[in-house]
C-alpha cells in the first residue's frame, strides 16, 4: 500500500535489516538520496590536478556574480598549461581555488591527493607551503623588497626548518637554473622586471611544490622578457619536473607551451595543443563529462544561431546547423552548417 505524498502519513510496509517496519515513503526517499548522493559523486579523473564541476559564486552586497560555472580541467603530472580567456572569464577565481586561497562554492577539486573543498585549517596552510607555490602578476608582491634574491628564496625553507647550508646551497641552485644566479646578492630595487619574476619562479619552487600557479606573470613586462618568463617556466617544468598552471592574456602563448586552455564564461571552452616535434598547433572544443561543448561565438553569430541546432550523426562527425535553413553561399539552398 502506496502512501499519499506529500501528507506526511507512512504506512509500514516491509522490515530493514534490523527488523524495523519500514515504510515506502522512506524507501523511496532513502532510493532518491542514495540517487542524489551518487549523481552528486564526482567521477575519479586520473591527474595531479582535477576539478569537477566547479562552481563558485560571489556575494556581494546582494548581488551574485558565477565566477565558475561548471568548470572541467584535468592536468596531469608533470604538464604545463597555460589558462587563458577574456577579462572576467574566471581564470584568478580558478587559480586562487588551486592555490587554497579561496574555497569553490560546489563541485569537485583535487590537486596531489588533497581534497580542497574538505581541507581544514592545518592541511590547508601545509597544502600553500609545501604543495603549490605561486607567482603573482605585480613583481613587487612576490618578493621582500629587504631581502636579496637568495634571502628571499630562502625563507620559504626556513618555515619547514631546512639546515641554513642547505638552504643556501638550493637557493643558488634555483637562481643558476632560471638565469638570475647573477642577483643572488641584489635587492627587489636592484634587478630588472624579468628578473624579479624569475627569482620569484625560484621562491615559489623553493619547497619542491607539486605543482607551480603563476597569475599573469608576464602581465607587467614587454614581449622579449616575457619570453624569458615563460623560458624560465618551461625549465623549472622540464628540470623539477613541476606542473605548471599559467593564467595568462598574452595571445602568443599558445606558441610557448604544449596545452592552452580556454575559459570562457566560467567554463573550459576551447583547447590548443601544440605538437612538440613539429611546433604545430590544433584548436579542439572541450567536451565535459556530460557531453556538453560551447560553439565558439563567432560560428554561432555568423549563422545567426541563438537557441537551438539541429544534430546529425554522419558516419564520422557530428554535424550542427540552424534550426531554419541557411541560404548557402551560392543561393544554392544548401544549409550552413558547422563540419
Ligand atoms: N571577490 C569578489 N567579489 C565579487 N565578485 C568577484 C570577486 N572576485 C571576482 N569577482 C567576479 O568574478 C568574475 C570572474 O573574475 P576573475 O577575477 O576570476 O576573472 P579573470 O578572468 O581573472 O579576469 P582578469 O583577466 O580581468 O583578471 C568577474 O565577473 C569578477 O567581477
Amino acid at each position: 500500500m502506496r502512501t499519499t505524498p506529500g501528507r506526511g502519513t507512512t504506512q509500514p510496509t516491509g522490515m530493514d535489516e534490523r527488523g524495523v517496519p519500514v515504510s515506502t515513503e522512506t524507501l523511496d526517499l532513502e532510493e532518491l538520496r542514495h540517487k542524489a548522493v551518487a549523481a552528486a559523486r564526482p567521477q575519479r579523473e586520473e591527474g595531479l590536478i582535477v576539478c569537477e564541476n566547479l562552481v563558485r559564486i560571489y556575494r556581494a552586497e546582494g548581488v551574485e556574480v558565477q565566477a565558475l560555472q561548471g568548470l572541467d580541467l584535468t592536468v596531469a603530472d608533470g604538464e604545463l598549461v597555460a589558462v587563458v580567456g577574456a577579462s572576467g572569464s574566471g581564470k584568478s577565481t580558478l587559480l586562487g581555488i588551486l592555490s587554497g586561497q579561496d574555497t569553490p562554492t560546489a563541485g569537485a577539486a583535487r590537486v596531489a591527493g588533497h581534497d580542497l573543498l574538505a581541507m581544514r585549517r592545518r592541511e590547508r596552510r601545509d597544502y600553500r607551503r609545501q604543495v603549490v607555490g605561486f607567482v603573482w602578476q605585480q613583481t613587487a608582491r612576490n618578493l621582500l623588497p629587504y631581502l636579496t634574491a637568495a634571502e628571499n628564496v630562502m625563507l620559504p625553507m626556513s618555515y619547514l626548518k631546512v639546515p641554513r647550508g642547505e638552504r643556501r646551497a638550493r637557493a643558488e641552485e634555483l637562481l643558476d637554473l632560471l638565469g638570475v644566479g647573477h642577483c643572488r646578492h641584489r635587492r627587489q630595487g636592484e634587478m630588472s622586471g624579468g628578473e624579479q619574476q624569475r627569482v620569484a619562479i625560484a621562491v615559489s619552487v623553493a619547497n619542491r611544490p607539486r605543482v607551480l600557479l603563476a597569475d599573469e606573470p608576464t602581465g607587467e613586462l614587454d614581449t622579449t622578457t616575457s619570453e624569458e618568463i615563460f623560458a624560465a617556466l618551461r625549465r623549472a617544468n622540464a628540470e623539477l619536473g613541476v606542473t605548471v598552471v599559467v593564467v595568462t592574456h598574452d595571445p602568443l602563448v599558445s606558441e610557448q607551451v604544449g596545452r592552452t586552455v580556454r575559459i570562457r564564461n566560467g567554463r573550459t571552452s576551447t583547447e590548443v595543443l601544440r605538437a612538440a616535434d613539429t611546433g604545430d598547433s590544433t584548436e579542439f572544443a572541450v567536451l565535459d563529462r556530460h557531453g556538453r561543448l560551447q560553439l565558439p561565438r563567432e560560428f554561432t553569430e555568423r549563422l545567426g544561431i541563438s537557441r537551438r541546432v539541429r544534430l546529425a550523426l554522419e558516419h564520422d562527425h557530428i554535424t550542427v546547423r540552424p534550426d531554419t535553413p541557411q541560404p548557402g553561399p551560392a543561393g544554392d539552398g544548401t544549409t550552413g552548417g558547422m563540419p
